[in-house]
């Protein structure tokens, strides 16, 4: 069992005029490299934040986050951003793809973000692999919610990613639906040996997962 992630001792407040608001104390958890793992909590208890500190997108005030054995504090934002570009998918409730631009384009301008090329081909392979081949051409107000988070999934895979990190990619859609998008993110870990976090308020979901995790008074503890 080697570990992709690791997230040791991590803490995390926010402050917002005069007060201050403490989401994780000491957060520890190890990502297993090609399974996935589930994290619960209650509304609040700061699996967004741990999502966003794992993906370099905010720093902990304390603790370590490693990604492959590099530590995310060695590296300055365009080398967070490289990392993510390049090796973490993420998939967030909703509003993940840019109103303008078509599933195909959205998938092929993560292709390009992360230096690949044959960029249309591929986002259309990438579209037929989540089922969306005859909707590769529209824009996201037209595609269902399904439709939207599979399109979504496309552009986080789009780059052959180690990590995906998904942050209740499910919320919003209903149960058939939303089984539908995480048998998807569970054949791309088993096919692609695909790491996986997924935040789910869904008990039945996050108990398909490797490991099972839970966030209570800010620290991980097995679910
Ligand atoms: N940018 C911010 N500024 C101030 N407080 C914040 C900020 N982001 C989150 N919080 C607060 O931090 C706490 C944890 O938020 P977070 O979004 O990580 O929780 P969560 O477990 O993902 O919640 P939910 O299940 O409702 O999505 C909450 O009390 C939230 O109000």
């Amino acid at each position: 069992m080697s570990a992709l992630v690791r997230v040791d001792a991590v803490s995390k407040a926010y402050r917002s005029g005069g007060t201050e608001t403490r989401v994780l104390r000491a957060a520890s958890l190890t990502l297993v490299r090609g399974e996935t793992t589930s994290l619960v909590g209650a509304s609040g208890s700061g699996k967004s934040t741990l999502i966003a500190l794992i993906a370099g997108l905010m720093r902990p005030e304390a603790g370590t986050i490693s990604f492959d054995g590099q530590a995310l504090t060695d590296l300055d934002e365009m080398g967070l951003a490289r990392l993510r570009a390049r090796r973490i998918g993420v998939v967030l409730q909703k509003d993940n793809l840019i109103g303008f631009l078509t599933a195909a384009e959205n998938v092929e301008l993560a292709i390009e973000f992360g230096g690949g090329d044959r960029r249309a081909e591929r986002a259309r392979a990438l579209l037929a692999r989540v089922g969306l081949a005859d909707r590769a051409d529209q824009l996201p107000r037209r595609l269902s919610g399904g439709e939207a988070q599979r399109v979504a999934i496309a552009v986080a895979l789009a780059n052959d990613p180690d990590l995906l990190l998904a942050d209740e990619v499910t919320g919003q859609l209903d149960s058939d639906t939303a089984g539908d998008v995480m048998r998807r993110i569970f054949d791309a870990c088993r096919e692609r040996g695909l790491t996986v976090l997924f935040v789910t308020h869904n008990r039945e979901l996050a108990g398909g997962a490797h490991h099972r995790l839970q966030l209570v008074d800010g620290e991980v503890r097995a679910a």
